[in-house]
């Protein structure tokens, strides 16, 4: 847990020894405490280096064990006793300081950091603060402003040299803290963590050290013990378990040996083709693009070479546009390792595009489609290769947003489906397999989420109304705002397709059901006026031009709205913000609650990785799953029997069995349900 040597019998060197990063342990610091005393009363010994395995420093407090009781040698007594030695101690800092490792090394006489050492403090991100010192020492070393950028933001800081450092100097403390808080809260709605930082580092400025640290510790008990802290924790292991994928078969993540990717193609250079481009193209993967018409090619190259180079400037790199070739013809990708097909979402042109792919490509290359939720399997059906055919479901815009979901087809081979997922995580992406069904599992449950919000306009609520609810909660983006982001002619396509709307549909007959259940068609009466959202400077909001993004309140939108409600005779009502986020969340997470039951999704982990990362749900909540399971899953389930009840042609109210069988098994918590889940179906 950490070495003690002595070398050239007068310096100690105490070596972090817990892989994989060196986390403060309370092993750790039990041996730390005995080896630094063993160098303190050596007379020997006239100074004390403290370094980390494996070329890393140390990663800070072990989180593993924030879930328990707290063991072990505290950190602040031990790192104070550092502090406060007689002999010099200098931390060596290689790889990564972050954390309590950074609070280490703040404690250290002296510090070394190699030229690519990260040092950072990424505690709000647990929904905690730095609480062995690091709100008191830092801002005493660096100065308020900078102490306070690095805190509340957990950005890592790369190593430099003091001269290069600015000079720290806050004219006015209380106008300066007040201003790093209006932007905290903008940032991060109803997040705790970083607030509290604020209030440490005032207490860094405004007391002295002894009385600091105690703020800065009465601090961390409130954060420690909050749900948000839980949930950002929960957060982190979540992100890290999504990539372990495993298969019925046996195979999984580390059994698997992914393909190498050298040379891919793109089919179809729209919103989402262009943007898989770049993230290829910027990991050193040579691209062939291909469209339908030389117009629809030039734009589309133009669109690609720009948003590479606004890349590469931003990164301060060259950009790899020698990477790219731009064709109309398949016949060009005869040799590439990989195909992602990303044309319209039209099975009976993808059918074409991927019996093409099959002629053209040489055997062993691997087929991908970027469908939103059309049947991938149906698409393996029509090559020579099904086993090679597989999902990769970028989300929009693809070279920035952070998801990827594999798709594995019941014939996806696991070499396929590791490739898919090492490729993921080689462009940057946090990839989560998952089955293959309608919708997969993010739009899958988008659709109950997005029914329950229209269903509320038609009983009195407004857009802006069910907006605001949801932003508080914390989204980004309230369901209204995100739709016209996306473009609402998007939805109305698929719904005209599935049959539930379009000139053959009779709205009258009967009204307001479709397929024996209920369906709002005010989505469809906003499409039919021709407000598509931003693009076209309507939708649910209006906006200054098409393409703009200032969303207010439009009156053409409540007269619709009254007027729809007059024409159903609906009395509208008031409806609380409670019931908004009753009604959309637990009918978002209830719809998870059945991805699990059908194998769809291999565990809650993987669900909620894909609302953080996909949808914009609140970190500090969690994702749907955890935050169900924070609620209660009890009172999750009475709720939606209530509303089930209020509303019985609407079955995605009705619990779902798995939701029974885990209240009945007394709530369980969420790390444990698959436990009860094993004896099901898996489509994985
Ligand atoms: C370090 C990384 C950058 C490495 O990234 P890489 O991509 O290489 O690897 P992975 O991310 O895949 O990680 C590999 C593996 O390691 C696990 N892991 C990583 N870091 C930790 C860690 N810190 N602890 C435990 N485990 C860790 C990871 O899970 C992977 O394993 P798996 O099996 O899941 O695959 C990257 O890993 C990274 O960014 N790590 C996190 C860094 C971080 O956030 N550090 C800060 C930790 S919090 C901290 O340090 C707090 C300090 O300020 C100390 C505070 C003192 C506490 C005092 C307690 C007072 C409590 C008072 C409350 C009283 C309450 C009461 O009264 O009740
Ligand atoms: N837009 C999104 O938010 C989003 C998100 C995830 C997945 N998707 C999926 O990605 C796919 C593409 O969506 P998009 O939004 O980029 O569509 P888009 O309409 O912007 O682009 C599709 C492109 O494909 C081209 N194309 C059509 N047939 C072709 C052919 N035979 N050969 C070459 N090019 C052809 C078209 O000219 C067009 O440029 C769809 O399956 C969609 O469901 C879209």
């Amino acid at each position: 847990m950490a070495r003690y040597e002595l070398v050239k019998r007068s310096v100690a060197l105490i070596t972090l020894t817990n892989p994989p990063v060196n986390a403060l342990s309370s092993a750790v610091r039990h041996a730390m405490a005995k080896s630094m005393e063993q160098a303190l009363n050596d007379p020997k010994v006239t100074a004390v280096v403290i370094c980390g395995e494996n070329g890393r420093f140390c990663g800070g407090a072990d989180i593993r064990e924030f879930a328990g009781p707290l063991r072990g040698p505290p950190l602040v007594p031990l790192l104070d006793a550092i502090e406060a030695g007689e002999k010099p101690v200098v931390a060596a800092i290689e790889g990564v300081a972050l954390g309590g490792g950074f609070e280490l090394a703040l404690v250290c006489h002296y510090c070394i950091a190699h030229f690519k050492a990260r040092l950072g403090l990424p505690e709000v991100t647990l929904g905690i603060l730095p609480a062995a010192g690091g709100t008191q020492r830092l801002p005493r070393l660096i100065g308020i402003p900078a102490a306070l950028e690095l805190i509340t933001t957990a950005k890592p800081l790369s190593s430099r040299r003091v001269s290069m450092l600015t000079t720290p100097c806050p004219p006015d403390l209380d106008a300066l803290l007040e201003v790093v808080t209006m932007e905290v809260k903008k940032k991060a709605r109803g997040v705790m963590a970083p607030l509290a930082c604020i209030q440490a580092v005032r207490a860094a400025a405004t007391m002295p050290y002894s009385k600091g640290i105690k703020r800065e510790s009465e601090l961390m008990a409130t954060l420690f013990n909050s749900g948000q802290a839980r949930a950002l924790q929960y957060c982190f292991f979540a992100q890290r378990t999504a990539g372990k994928w495993t298969l019925p078969s046996g195979a999984q993540w580390n059994n698997s040996k992914p393909r190498e990717i050298r040379s891919a193609a793109i089919i179809g250079l729209g919103t989402m083709g262009r943007g898989i481009v770049v993230s290829l193209a910027r990991v050193g993967i040579s691209v062939i693009a291909v469209e339908s018409e030389k117009k629809l090619l030039e734009t589309g190259k133009q669109m690609v070479i720009g948003m590479l180079e606004r890349d590469a400037k931003r990164r301060g790199v060259s950009a790899s546009l020698n990477l790219l070739k731009f064709t109309l013809s398949l016949q060009d990708l005869k040799d590439v390792d990989l195909v992602i097909e990303a044309v319209f979402e039209d099975m009976a042109l993808k059918k074409r595009v991927f019996q093409e792919l099959s002629k053209v490509c040489r055997p062993a290359t691997l087929l991908c489609t970027n469908t939103s939720g059309l049947d991938v399997d149906a698409l393996a059906g029509v090559t020579d290769r099904p086993h090679l055919v597989v999902g990769m479901h970028f989300f929009s815009p693809a070279h920035v947003m952070k998801l990827l979901e594999v798709v594995c087809g019941p014939r996806s081979s696991s070499e396929t489906i590791a490739t898919a997922m090492s490729l993921g995580k080689r462009m940057g992406k946090v990839s989560v397999a998952v089955g293959n069904c309608p919708g997969f599992v993010g739009n899958r449950m988008l659709k109950p989420y997005m029914d329950q919000a229209t269903f509320l306009l038609e009983e009195g609520a407004t857009p802006e109304q069910i907006d605001k609810a949801l932003e508080d909660f914390g989204f980004a983006m309230g369901v209204f705002r995100m739709s016209d982001l996306a473009g609402l002619d998007v939805g109305w396509r698929i719904r005209k397709e599935s049959g539930l709307t379009g000139p053959d549909v009779d709205p009258k007959n009967p009204p307001r059901r479709r397929h024996g259940r209920r369906y709002c068609p005010i989505p469809d009466m906003v499409c039919e006026q021709g407000r598509f959202g931003q693009k076209t400077g309507r939708g649910w909001y209006m906006y200054d031009k098409p393409g703009g993004t200032n969303a207010k309140p439009d009156p053409l939108i409540q007269n619709l709205l009254e007027m729809y409600r007059s024409r159903y005779a609906i009395q509208p009502r008031n409806i609380s913000d409670q019931e908004i986020i009753e009604r959309c969340l637990f009918a978002l997470a209830n719809e998870g609650f059945r991805i699990l039951e059908d194998g769809i999704a291999a565990r809650p982990e993987d669900i909620d990785v894909i609302y953080l990362f996909g949808y914009g749900f609140p970190r500090h909540r969690g994702g749907p799953m955890f935050y169900a399971s924070m609620v209660g899953l009890e009172r999750v389930l009475e709720r939606l029997e209530h509303y089930h009840q209020a509303h019985p042609d609407v079955p995605h109210l009705e619990p779902s069995p798995l939701l029974k069988k885990l209240v009945a098994c007394g709530s369980p918590s969420v790390q444990t349900w698959r436990e009860h889940i094993k004896t099901m179906h898996s489509h994985l």
